[in-house]
């Protein structure tokens, strides 16, 4: 089956382009190719998803597996991510944090105009982030590789997720020069044996998986893949923006929170959380840990923007 069809049978909407883009056609000694014919992404997570894959094969000419996997002796080791997340959660009683460094995103456009990821960084950490998260996606988000690395060589001690669009194998080995502890895999653009594959790429290299679910389907599809520790559930549709909290809680209740509980896998609850009363409704729900952006990155002093999210200091 072609790689479409294999993801669509799976429930996946986002298509992944072709590499020899849209197809040619010929009138006589002419080529064209016809708008809409394939080559117009659905949604913005699309769009996304398309352009990563160029740019990631650009990348790979410039930096070829070899030479990442001998950059990896001169990498600094890899931190345990849930370690941390489970430390935070039994210090606190409330979820622990990953706190996330993020300029701008496609939904809300620019967050913050004086941004110097560094001192965010820091400033998390000392307001008591378990762990941060760092967007890497130039054209979208307006992060780096550079932002990763720089924080991570300011001696920042919470480990460090790499949230970037993961569409090849390649940006896992990427990641982890640039010295990320954790990687994020989305479902909904990665079908289940692309999962299975990088999941245990992730454990070679000591990376971390975030998998992340945004719906049922989703959700039992990763529940399926052997080795799964870490699932957040994201309250924002990547492909209207449509957010809703009570997605957590749908998703956490009856059976699949059962399995959960029993296999004691770490659920985080991303987006759209602004207040205690947003903290507290997902931790009811049955999160452990919590993934935040946008309500404590617009703060002046971000650090202490944790403890208005909380509604106290968590860092003591
Ligand atoms: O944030 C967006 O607009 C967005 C658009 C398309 C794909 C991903 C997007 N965001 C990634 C995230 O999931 C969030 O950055 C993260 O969960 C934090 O969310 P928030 O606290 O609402 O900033």
């Amino acid at each position: 089956m072609l790689q479409n069809e294999v993801a669509s049978s799976q429930g996946i909407r986002i298509r992944r382009r072709p590499p020899s883009g849209p197809p040619l056609h010929y009138v006589g000694p002419f080529e064209f190719r016809l708008q809409n014919e394939g080559n117009t992404p659905r949604n913005i997570l699309e769009e996304i998803v398309w352009n990563k894959d160029k740019e990631v094969s650009h990348l790979k000419e410039r930096k070829p597996l070899i030479s990442l996997k001998k950059a990896l002796e001169n990498a600094p080791p890899a931190r345990n991510f849930i370690g941390a997340l489970r430390a935070a959660n039994e210090r606190t009683g409330l979820p622990g944090l990953i706190a996330e460094v993020k300029k701008a995103s496609p939904s809300r456009g620019i967050l913050r105009e004086n941004f110097d990821p560094v001192e965010i960084a820091q400033s998390y950490e000392k307001g008591g982030a378990a762990c941060l998260s760092v967007l890497t996606d130039e054209k979208y988000f307006k992060g780096s590789f550079e932002n990763l690395e720089a924080i991570r060589k300011a001696g920042v001690k919470c480990p460090l997720l790499c949230k970037e669009f993961i569409v090849d194998a390649w940006q896992l080995y990427y990641a982890r020069t640039k010295g990320a502890d954790a990687v994020l895999l989305i479902a909904a653009v990665l079908p289940d044996l692309d999962i299975k594959y990088m999941i245990k790429i992730c454990k070679l290299l000591g990376l971390t998986a975030l998998v992340e679910v945004h719906d049922e389907r989703e959700f039992d599809r990763v529940l399926a893949i052997e080795g799964i520790e870490l699932i957040g559930i994201n309250n924002r549709n990547l492909e209207t923006f449509e957010l809703d909290i009570s997605i957590t809680k749908k998703l956490l209740e009856g059976e699949r929170g059962k399995i959960i509980r029993e296999r004691d896998i770490i659920m985080v609850g991303e987006s759209g959380l602004f207040t205690p009363e947003d903290i507290a409704y997902v931790q009811e729900a049955g999160v452990r840990a919590v993934l935040v952006g946008e309500s404590i990155v617009k703060q002046s002093d971000p650090g202490k923007g944790i403890s208005s999210l909380f509604g106290k200091d968590i860092s003591i």
